[in-house]
């Protein structure tokens, strides 16, 4: 772990004034992140929707599911308190929530929208997990659990051309696992759907044969579990919990990076469960050869199967997402709004639900029907930011950082092909993220032509469709400059 400075020191040493409780969040994620690996801040960190209320004394953070709200309480907990007890100058209230998927109580009609969002970002109900003991791992529990969330589906799982491939590899596993695609390599970028698909292998597995071992689990977990075993001397329990699967689901395998221990015994489950012909599935944020600091022999293994992407999906799909997310609540989403909202949250499934969310919400609490005027209103935070972060400079410097090029290669007249191209991936992402016409992008870019402009949007759109490094790439740069 990176530490520039310990956490413990933060509070003595803060000397600066008390933030304000609009930032408090922010500035508490901008510390963490000075202490933390990215790796662990992106995954744990950034993905918290936080609500700062009672004048900057108490902290809301909504996490997505159960699993990943028992991690953030266990790891982070103690370190979000500290850090945001430093930054804000004053004690602060942490509370952990699951993120709500509906409003628990209905407010009095005509309540102010605000509040009504309120409700939906706090949902004090839900409170309750905070309390509730970390599970124990299933070496302790007698009778086999699998850890499924049983509304993750193939059926709610909407099909596109970015999950194609993955959605049928996942379903042929699933209807005859240990044989064809073992073990099943399963990686994309944050929030595509990869946890969703194991989901959906063990309980299409469980449906056709409900004996089945089947078991999901987080890489992190399965971690916490060899350190575990190890402090316990409890290791036979441990191969007998692992090696005995006929299904493994296992999620972000990418933090095994640097765990010898970790990789050993996992080495030793992957062995096991391969000769007794039970499935592997994994799921990673890159390719296994992207990998980093994990031995070459477990590599070489995960890629031993079939290896597949989630890329992010494309318009039509979100579209599709929005409206049968929309009537599992319950409502008709108008394709026109779903239009728009997917137009303007293109970043990832998660914030795309997120987006849904609150305009279904919106509707609700002003009894007012669902139209893009409506989405714009309750999407107005969101869309604001988003104008306001992303500029052509912005761009300009995040695609010369990500392609380690200056950025004045960006207005230069070189044409060197290492320089030529992040400069077409930069106006590409210039005329997707900003509302700039060409001809200003072509001047922002070193007095260029509209129609140089032109082709490089039109060559990096039409590549993005079949190059799926490229497509990876400009994902990871869309995440970055949308933050
Ligand atoms: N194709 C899809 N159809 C319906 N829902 C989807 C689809 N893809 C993703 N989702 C939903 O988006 C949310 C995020 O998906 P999920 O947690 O599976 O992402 P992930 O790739 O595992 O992300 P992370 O790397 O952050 O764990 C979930 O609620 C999931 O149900």
């Amino acid at each position: 772990m990176s530490s520039s400075r310990s956490l413990s020191d933060a509070s003595a040493a803060d000397v600066r004034p008390p933030q304000a409780p609009a930032d408090l969040w922010a500035a508490c994620v901008e510390r963490l992140a000075q202490e933390l690996p990215p790796q662990q801040v992106n995954t744990w960190i950034r993905p918290l929707q936080a609500r700062v209320t009672d004048g900057g004394t108490r902290v809301t953070l909504a996490v997505a599911n159960r699993f990943k709200l028992d991690w953030v309480r266990a790891q982070y907990a103690g370190k979000i308190s500290a850090v945001l007890q430093a930054v804000a100058g004053q004690p602060v209230a942490l509370e952990l929530v699951l993120t709500p998927r509906e409003v628990a109580a209905r407010p009095a009609a005509g309540a102010p929208a605000a509040a009504a969002l309120r409700a939906v970002d706090a949902a004090p109900s839900r409170t309750e997990a905070l309390l509730r003991p970390l599970p124990e791992p299933a070496a302790e529990t007698p009778q086999h659990t699998h850890r499924l969330n049983p509304s993750l589906t193939f059926s709610t799982l909407v099909e596109g051309s970015a999950n194609r491939m993955a959605r049928a590899a996942a379903m042929h596993v699933a209807a005859s696992p240990g044989q064809l695609y073992n073990p099943l390599f399963i990686y994309g970028g944050v929030g595509l759907g990869k946890t969703h698909l194991v989901h959906a292998i063990g309980n299409q597995l469980l449906v056709e044969r409900p004996e089945a071992k089947v078991l999901y689990i987080h890489a992190e977990q399965f971690v916490s579990d060899v350190v575990k075993s190890y402090q316990r001397k409890t290791f036979d329990a441990f191969k007998q919990r692992y090696h005995n699967l006929d299904l493994l689901l296992i999620d972000d395998v990418q933090f095994f990076a640097n765990k010898e221990r970790t990789q050993e015994e996992f080495f030793n489950a992957f062995e096991a469960l391969l000769a007794k012909k039970s499935h592997i599935v994994m799921t990673s944020d890159t390719y296994p050869k992207g990998l980093t600091d994990i031995h070459e022999r477990l590599v070489s293994r995960f890629d031993s199967g079939l290896t597949v992407a989630i890329e992010p999906p494309e318009l039509e799909m979100r579209v599709a997402i929005l409206i049968s997310k929309a009537a599992a609540e319950g409502t008709v989403l108008p394709e026109d709004v779903a239009f728009f909202v997917a137009k303007n949250v293109r970043s990832n499934v998660r914030e795309l639900e997120g987006a849904l969310r609150k305009v279904l919400a919106y509707a609700r609490f002003n009894q007012r029907d669902i139209s893009i005027a409506l989405a714009r209103e309750a999407l107005k935070d969101l869309l604001s930011i988003q104008n306001r972060q992303i500029s052509v400079e912005n761009i300009q410097k995040t695609v010369a950082d990500f392609y380690k090029i200056k950025v004045a290669d960006m207005y230069s007249k070189k044409r060197p092909a290492n320089i030529a191209r992040p400069r077409q991936i930069a106006m590409y992402l210039a005329k997707e993220l900003t509302q700039k016409s060409l001809p200003e992008i072509g001047e922002l870019f070193g007095g260029r032509d509209h129609t140089t402009v032109l082709h490089a949007v039109r060559k990096i759109a039409a590549e993005r469709q079949t190059h799926s490094e490229l497509n990876q790439q400009l994902h990871v740069l869309e995440q970055t400059l949308k933050g």
